[in-house]
Order: structure tokens, then sequence, then C-alpha cells
């Protein structure tokens, strides 16, 4: 029986819910189930707060599970990512007010972060952070909204997530510095696992998912003298597959192509001669 965790709300729920459904595997029915079994994949599904994700991963009572890699580096869990997923994809920096901003820098990069409060939802990676760089601060450990705590006095400088900057940009602070880290939402599993046959499925699973959403099927017919330069336009991840027509003259090619590439291709190809160019959407694949 494989033991997924998966997270049970926040920003990576609903995209980790919805590859795990992609996936072929059971919904939970309500927001409130914290474990499904979901016996035809022989698999148990347990939903937990994202931040536990790896401490269960970690200590080997679960296979594996989705997190954010800053959530893992934060636990400190003894875990690592075996595949990126893909969503939840977003930066760690610092931030602060103008001004502190335009002292901090005076003082030659991080070192000005010296003896400031630092407030942060992710204190274990900015205290690593902080050791790496040899600087001594004070890291105050907040839940979430960390954006406010300089307004409201208890920080200087505040170490946060940022996907577009919006949050920090209302709450009037500047980011500096190089990114602390990157992170995306990625698979987990105990650092030292044994290599295991259901885990290597499970990973087969969700790559089928991402590259079905990926690619398309795209299905043209073709003069065949054509039919060379039509397939250098759509070289597919092998290589397409050429069926004769009953018109003899002419043959029929499968492909598969990248989505976003798809419009491009269908222009190139009609500019070769090609003609019933179709294309169909992915449900399912292991390439
Ligand atoms: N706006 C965002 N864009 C992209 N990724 C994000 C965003 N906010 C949080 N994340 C990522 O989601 C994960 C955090 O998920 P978590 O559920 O703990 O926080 P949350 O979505 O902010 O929920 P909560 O409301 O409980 O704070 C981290 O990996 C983080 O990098
Ligand atoms: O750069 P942006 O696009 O604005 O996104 C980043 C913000 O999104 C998340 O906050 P969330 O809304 O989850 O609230 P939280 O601070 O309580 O976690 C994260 O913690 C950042 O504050
Ligand atoms: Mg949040």
């Amino acid at each position: 029986m494989l033991r997924i965790a998966l997270p049970n709300k926040g920003s990576l729920s609903e995209a980790a819910t919805a590859m795990l459904h992609e996936a072929g595997y059971r919904q939970r029915k309500d927001g409130k189930e914290l474990m499904v079994v979901d016996p035809a994949n022989n698999a148990e599904l347990f939903y937990l707060r994202p931040r536990d994700i790896a401490t269960y991963v970690g200590s080997g009572r679960l296979d594996v599970g989705i997190t954010g890699r800053d959530l893992m580096l934060d636990s400190g869990a003894s875990a690592e990512p075996i595949m990126d997923l893909g969503f939840a994809r977003s930066t760690f920096r610092f931030a602060a007010l103008p001004a502190t901003v335009e002292q901090v820098a005076k003082e030659a990069g991080v070192a000005g972060l010296a003896g400031l409060r630092i407030a942060s939802a992710y204190p274990g990676v900015v205290r690593e952070f902080l050791a790496t760089a040899g600087v001594s601060a004070e890291v105050v450990k907040l839940d979430g909204a960390v954006e406010v705590s300089i307004a409201l006095g208890v920080a200087d400088v505040v170490a946060d997530v940022v996907e577009t900057g919006t949050t920090l940009r209302h709450a009037g602070l500047e980011v500096f510095g190089e990114p602390i880290l990157t992170s995306e939402a990625q698979l987990i599993r105990r650092i030292g696992a044994e290599e295991s046959p259901a885990v290597e499925q499970f990973l087969r699973r969700l790559k089928g998912v991402i590259t079905a959403r990926e690619y398309v099927l795209m299905d043209y017919d073709i003069r065949a003298e054509n039919v060379d330069r039509a397939v250098q336009v759509t070289p597919g991840i092998e290589s397409p597959t050429v069926s004769p027509l009953h018109d003899k003259g002419w043959v029929a090619v499968r492909s598969m192509v990248q989505r976003g590439e798809a419009q491009r291709m269908m222009d190139e190809l009609w500019d070769l001669g090609a003609r019933g160019i179709l294309v169909t959407d992915i449900l399912a694949c292991r390439v």
C-alpha cells in the first residue's frame, strides 16, 4: 500500500488534488476528510497541513508527499525532492521599507541585516541563510500575513514568499538582495528511502499527468512527397507515426507536440500542403 501525503489546504492543495485526480486516484468527498483509502490503486491518501508533510515523509511513516520546496527546507525534515511538479512557483525574499533597504544596502549587502528583527513564516530557512552568511539577527516567527509586521512594529525586515510582488508592494515594502531561494511544489520522499516499485509507478503516473497537460496530439494528411518536411515541423517526442492513406499519393501523420506550439505548427503545415489538421487533448499517457 503506497502512503501518499497531500496538502489539505492553502495554495498547494487544489493543484495537488487535481494532479492526483488526473492520475486516476480517488478524491476525498469533502475538505474535512483526512484519509482516503483507494484500494483500486493500492494507495492511502493522507490530507495533511502543507507544513507537516515533510515531517511525516521524513519520519518514514508515509512514502511520498507533495509540498513546497520552501516548506520542506524550512521543516529541516530528512526528506528530499524526487520530482518538480511545476506549480506554486515562488521566490523567497527579504523586503523592508525603502529607508531600511537603503540603510541595509549601505552595509555591503546582507551584512546590513546584523542586529535587525526579521519576521518570517519560514524561520528555519531564514536562520540557515543567516548562519551561512555569518550574520547575527533576530528572527521573529509569524504564521502568515508577514507583510504587516513592520507597520505593527514587531520587525524591521520580512522574509516572505513572493510570486507577483503585489502583497509586498501593497504593504509599501521593497524587496532587496538576491532571492534566498526559489520554490515550487515537489514530490518528496525520505532521504535514504529504499527503491520501491510502487513509488516508481506513482512517479510515472505524475509524469504522465504533466506530459498529458503539456502536449497535444496532432493529426494531419499530407502528400507523400512533402512528409519529410512536415515531420521536421512536428518531430514528436520519439518519432511521428506515418500511415498510408487509401489515396496512394497521401499519408496520415500523427505526432505529439507541445500545446503552446500547436497553432504555429498548424500554420506551417498548412503552407506545406497539409490538410485535415486536427489537434486533440491527451487525457493520460506514459512516454
Ligand atoms: N501566491 C503564491 N504563489 C505561488 N506560490 C505560493 C503563493 N503563496 C504561497 N505559495 C507556496 O505555497 C506553499 C505554502 O502553502 P501554504 O498552504 O502553507 O500557504 P498558503 O497558501 O499561504 O496558505 P495559508 O493561507 O495557510 O498561509 C509554499 O510552497 C509557497 O511557496
Ligand atoms: O507576491 P504575491 O503574488 O503577492 O504572492 C505572495 C503572497 O501570497 C502568499 O500569501 P497568502 O495570501 O497566502 O497569505 P499569508 O501571508 O497569510 O500566507 C504569500 O505568503 C505571500 O504573502
Ligand atoms: Mg500563505
